[in-house]
């Protein structure tokens, strides 16, 4: 990888991970850095705990699997409350490299309103760089599906109590209502502890709790595609059919779980405890703007299933492609000269999504630009 393959004037995604202690954020990024294909991913963390790192600024990582280029520690407590001490001056910091990270992802403490955060992206010496590629928002499907936050309330009240910098005493209800409104994804993790119609229910109860167009993915160890939790991938998306292959692959990952043969409550449940994932590519005709494009896939985002719709498209009266990104309800396009590959979509989502039903969206558009 080299520094090339930053295209001048595109911004550097950015996906804030958040979620409770214990729900699985550190757990998903470990997952997500190794299936990182050599994208240079920095990762900024809230709170090394139990990564077993130390000191303040590290050169990659202690683990031979991790693929963060850099991971840096955020050291005055919480994130939200310390943005412009130490999150900023940390960006500035990452950006400010001769080689900056392609892709940057920021694992907020459990206890962090990631709405401050979300809002810092928004600093001018920020938002001219980096954009946020989306929120995901990590829960404990077994503490849910028990009637609470995290599996372990006492250990959350001691990082309540421990954390000095915490000037918000908000209830621990409050701040979880936060993490699920700013959510643009949501992995129900330790989907292997619950029984299905658990999981179901919970996610159910979820599904009551966050914006429209946000989808609620099931998850063992935070093992989803890459695609899905991260957008914007540095390679072409004309190797779609190959990344497809991945997903197959994916639903190998859990061979790890083949050998419980105890008689345990939570592993008599034969039906798989993830979900599982495709991918399409689909031809679009040229809008007739940029708000055109945007509504159009903001609706598809809707469609039960979708996960991601990214792509480039034609605008009618303009040389540049049109960028498309969009994970839940944040759909976000830009324009991009020199790139290729226009009048393309590409639609991830759960398996057995209502294909037919995203590309009517664009059907439509055809017709109505005669
Ligand atoms: N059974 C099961 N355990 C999981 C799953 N995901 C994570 N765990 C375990 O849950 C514990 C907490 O996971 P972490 O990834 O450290 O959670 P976290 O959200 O980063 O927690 P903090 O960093 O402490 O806020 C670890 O012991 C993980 O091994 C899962 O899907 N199923």
């Amino acid at each position: 990888m080299t520094v090339a393959s930053i295209k001048p004037g595109q911004k550097i995604p950015a996906t804030i991970v958040t979620g409770f202690l214990g729900a699985g954020k550190t757990t998903l990024i470990r997952n997500l850095l190794k299936n990182a294909q050599g994208r240079r991913i920095a990762l900024i963390v809230n709170e090394f705990g139990d990564m077993g790192f130390d000191g303040s600024l590290l050169n990659g990582c202690a683990d031979p699997d991790c693929a963060a280029d850099e991971v840096v520690e955020l050291t005055n407590g919480c994130i939200c409350c310390t943005v412009a001490d130490d999150f900023l001056p940390t960006m500035e910091m990452l950006l400010a490299r001769d080689t900056p990270p392609e892709h940057i992802v920021i694992e907020t403490s459990g206890l962090a309103l990631p709405q401050p955060l979300v809002r810092a992206f928004s600093w001018p010496s920020v938002k001219t760089k980096v954009t946020v590629d989306g929120v995901v928002t990590v829960l404990d499907a077994a503490a849910l599906a028990e009637g609470r936050i995290a599996l372990d309330e006492e250990a959350l009240a001691e990082q309540r109590a421990a954390d000095e910098a915490l000037d918000h005493d908000s209830p621990v209800e409050e701040l979880f209502h936060d993490q699920l409104a700013c959510a643009d994804l949501v992995v129900l993790n330790k989907a292997d502890l619950v029984s299905a119609d658990a999981l179901a229910e919970v996610q159910a109860k979820i599904a009551a709790d966050v914006r429209p167009s946000v989808h609620i993915v099931a998850s063992e160890k935070g093992t989803l595609p890459i695609e899905v939790l991260l957008g914007r991938e540095s390679a072409a998306e004309d190797d779609m059919e190959a990344r497809h292959e991945h997903h197959h692959h994916h639903h190998d990952h859990d061979d790890d779980h083949d050998d419980h043969d105890h008689d345990d409550d939570h592993h008599h449940h034969d039906h798989h405890h993830h979900d599982d994932f495709e991918s399409f590519v689909i031809p679009v005709p040229s809008f007739a703007s940029l708000k055109d494009v945007e509504a159009r896939v903001l609706k598809g985002m809707a469609v039960k299933g979708v996960l991601r719709i990214k792509g480039a498209v034609a605008i009618e009266g303009k040389a540049a492609p049109a960028m498309v990104q969009a994970v839940g309800p944040r759909v976000e396009t830009w324009f991009a000269s020199g790139a290729d590959g226009s009048g393309r979509l590409v639609v991830i989502g759960l398996k057995g999504l209502d294909l037919e039903a995203v590309k009517a969206l664009f059907e439509a558009v055809a017709e109505a630009a005669e």
